[in-house]
């Protein structure tokens, strides 16, 4: 049987209710109820409200969470700056149970230009004490150190759709690694046989998000939104539009969905404000029910 666990955690938030604690604010992780039983948190109480009375007014909310665990590797209870400690331990403890189940199975992360794979990728690898691999980085280095824009102009985009296929093939013979693949990997059926080898996750990004965070670094590395006219967030969005409704259905091949438009209305945040470390639990958390859902793999549950 398992042991129950205390810590403490304070939450600074103008609108905790009691009824709900369910925030990412200052680096907190927002918990919602159907979000409790996927992190494995058994309960959550609110000890004490106190009101705080200064130019922001706030209310300062110490709440005790329980959760589950064999030993003491559980947070101590301790007061003072958790500022994204939560988020931290929840995604190494849920990381460690998704290995287990994986029995070395790669991760291969899909989405369009942006969606946050190498991002997102590079977190997930640690959690689950993987590898990471850049299939960008790959086709780059197997062609001696060009970039990605280099070898489009220079050859066409289908030559660097052979080599994509190639270092997916490759990646896909070994084991234990997070691969963030290229935006276009799913518009060929035989990459799809490559991942098909580990479990295929498509972070589902809204294309204004994508835009903006795109445009904030250049449309330069990205040969297929670096047209000749119009300021960089028209570019990628007018680019990322066109990609996303040929591949679409392609994307939504994958085993599992991370959706971050779905996060954000169910934490009731913007886009914007959701972590990658969120959406990296995320991700474990829809790997964890892709598993369960076609491995009839058994995972205790709280009620
Ligand atoms: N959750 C996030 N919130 C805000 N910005 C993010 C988030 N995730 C990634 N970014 C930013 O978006 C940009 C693209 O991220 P990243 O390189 O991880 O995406 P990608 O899917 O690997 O893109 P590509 O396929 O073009 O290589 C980066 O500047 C990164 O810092
Ligand atoms: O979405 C795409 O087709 C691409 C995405 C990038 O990761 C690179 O693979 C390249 O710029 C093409």
């Amino acid at each position: 049987m398992e042991a129950t666990c205390g810590t403490t955690l304070q939450f600074a938030s103008p609108w905790i209710g009691s009824e709900k604690i369910e925030g990412r604010l200052n680096g907190f992780l927002r918990v919602s109820q159907r979000r409790r039983k996927d992190y494995r948190l058994k309960s959550i109480h609110f000890t004490e409200f106190q009101w705080r009375t200064e130019s922001t007014p706030r209310r300062r909310v110490s709440s005790s969470v329980s959760h589950p665990c064999n030993d003491s590797q559980a947070p101590a209870p301790q007061s003072g700056n958790f500022h994204s400690f939560d988020e931290n331990w929840l995604l190494k403890r849920k990381g460690e149970e998704v290995a287990s189940y994986l029995n070395g199975r790669c991760i291969f992360l899909v989405g369009m230009m942006g969606s946050g794979k190498t991002t997102v990728g590079k977190i997930l690898s640690e959690a689950l004490a993987y590898s990471f691999v850049d299939s960008d980085k790959y086709v780059e280095e197997s062609l001696g150190g060009s970039t990605v824009a280099q070898i489009f102009k220079k050859f066409g985009e289908s030559f660097f759709r052979d080599y994509e296929s190639e270092a997916l093939r490759n990646l896909s013979l070994m084991p234990r690694q997070v691969v963030a693949t290229g935006g276009g990997v799913v518009i060929r059926p035989i990459n799809w046989e490559y991942m098909k080898e580990g479990v295929t996750v498509y972070l589902d990004v809204p294309l204004d998000a994508l835009a903006r965070r795109i445009a904030a670094v250049g449309t330069g590395s990205r040969p297929l939104l670096d047209f000749d006219s119009g300021d960089a967030y028209t570019k990628a969005f007018m680019g990322l539009f066109t990609l996303s409704k040929k591949r679409e259905h392609a994307y939504a091949s994958a085993d599992a969905t991370v959706s971050l438009q779905y996060i954000a209305a169910d934490l009731g945040l913007d886009i914007s404000d959701i972590t990658p470390t969120a959406i990296a639990l995320e991700v474990l958390v829809q790997i964890e029910n892709f598993l369960q859902r076609n491995n009839g793999m058994s995972i205790q549950m709280f009620p």
